[in-house]
Order: structure tokens, then sequence, then C-alpha cells
């Protein structure tokens, strides 16, 4: 694995895996069941995935032993060869933010860590610097997928939207940290807003697109150059529970959609 995030993703499939683990759906012992069923499903999924994508917030819920089995299984991905992005939505004041980008991205050179820039451009910066340190790379939450994203994102400042305000911001950004055709800085779209996934494709060329909602949140597969479609529980958990077999064809089943 060349350890660079966007030298690694160009050309893998457009589809994430989201891993978004439910305690109850691995009984009677969760950690070690999700464990297996996570590299399982992961070394199935490998040539049909451009990236696992793991949600800290499940594992955080799982307390101290589900902390560890995430830091476990983002290391068993990258021991696959496959790209792990962490959806842990950071962002603070510059000094926390350098400990954040620390400890996901530094701690895991060629990795991706998801952001939130709505604390403005210094509690955002250590996480750019930090990815062209580790050759890793930045999702900027810019439209998310949730029905309450237009409350506060599509305001208007001046005629623009919040949103668009911020995407203007990113395309400066994702310049400054390309690395060839791409750049360490990505963004990321609701799949449930195909729209604004359009608008955002034009106005961010640079960047690849994160676009989580597709399958559960009723979002649909998006083509198009650089865009990587997400889905933890239609994919994770197909049929409502998990399923190896099950998730090969599922993920087949988008894939045939995107071709
Ligand atoms: O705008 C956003 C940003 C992140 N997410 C995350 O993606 C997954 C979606 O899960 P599904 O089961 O496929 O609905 C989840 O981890 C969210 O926190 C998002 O949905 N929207």
């Amino acid at each position: 694995m060349s350890c660079d995030f966007v030298l690694e993703i160009e050309g893998r499939p457009p589809l994430v895996l989201g891993v978004d683990p439910r305690p109850q759906l691995h009984t009677p012992e969760p950690i070690a069941a999700i464990r297996s069923y996570t590299l399982e499903l992961i070394e199935a999924l490998a040539e049909r995935i451009a990236a696992v994508k793991f949600q800290a917030a499940f594992f955080e819920a799982l307390g101290p032993e589900g902390f560890a089995l995430m830091h476990e299984l983002i290391a068993g991905a990258r021991v696959m060869a496959v790209p792990v992005i962490v959806d842990a939505k950071r962002g603070d004041i510059g000094s926390t933010a350098e400990a954040y980008a620390q400890a996901y991205l530094e701690a895991y050179p060629g990795s991706a860590l998801t952001v939130n820039p709505y604390l403005g451009e210094d509690a955002v910066e250590p996480f750019f610097r930090a990815a062209e340190r580790s050759g890793g790379a930045v999702f900027v939450l810019v439209k998310t997928s949730n029905p309450g994203a237009g409350l506060f994102q599509d305001l208007l400042v001046g005629e623009k939207k919040l949103y668009q305000v911020v995407s203007e911001w990113l395309n400066q950004q994702a310049e400054h940290y390309r690395v060839g055709e791409w750049s360490r800085v990505g963004a990321v779209v609701g799949a449930t807003y195909p729209e604004q996934v359009d608008e955002l494709r034009s106005a961010l060329p640079r960047s690849f697109l994160l676009l989580p909602g597709l399958g559960a949140q009723g979002g649909t597969p998006v083509k198009g150059a650089g865009v990587l479609n997400a889905a933890s529980r239609s994919l994770y958990y197909p049929g409502g529970k998990p399923d190896v077999q099950a998730a090969c064809s599922q993920a087949d089943a988008y894939l045939k959609t995107l071709e």
C-alpha cells in the first residue's frame, strides 16, 4: 500500500463501507463478534470498496473496549490495504485540533478523518497540515445528509447559502493541498441531496466527495469523478443483520448502478 490516501483511493470502486456496529445484533459477546464480523466483511469487500469508514460514535458507545476495538479494526483494514476514513467529525480550537489530528491522522498514516468547519479556519487548518505530513486526507462537512441540515447550512449569507460559502473557502484550501489532479481536502455532501451533490461536484473540482446517506437514509448511488458513495446500515447489515454474503450481493448491486 502506498500509504497515501489520495494516491491509494484513485482508481478504486466508488463505494465506501460504513461500519456502525450495533451490539444487540452481535450477542452474546458483542466485542468479539463485531471484531470477527467486521474483519471478515472488510476482507470479502476489499476489491469492491474504495475505503472503510468507521463511525467513531458507535465504538465510543461501547466504552473503553469499544474504542480499543475501533483502533484494532483500523489497523486490520490497513493491513488488508483498504483505505480508512474515521468519521468522528472533529473540530475544536487550534491546540485541541492538533491533538485530534495526532490521534486520528498521524497515528494512521494514509488515513482520512471527517472534520466540522463551523468553528472556523484555525480549527480546521491543523487537520490539513497533519494530513499533508501523514499522507492522509480530510473530509470537511459542507452539506450534511440529515433532514434538518438546511436550518443553518442553507441560511443566506448575502446572496449565497452558508454551505456555498463554506465550499468556496474549501475550494481554495483544496487547491493549496493538491496531490496531482486531486487534493487532500475533500468534502462531505449528503447523498440525500442530489442537486447539491451535482452543484458541489462542479464547485469543488479537486476534492473527493464523500456521500453518506446511501440506502437507509433514502439516498441513491451517484456517478461521477471522485465521488465516494457511503452506505453503513444497508451494507454492514443488509437485511437488518450481519451477513457477509448478502453484503457482497448488496455491494455488487450498488456497483452495477454505478457502471
Ligand atoms: O452528513 C452526514 C455525515 C455523516 N453521516 C454518517 O454516515 C453514516 C450513515 O449511516 P447509514 O446507516 O448509511 O444511514 C453514519 O455513520 C452517519 O453518522 C451521515 O449519515 N451524514
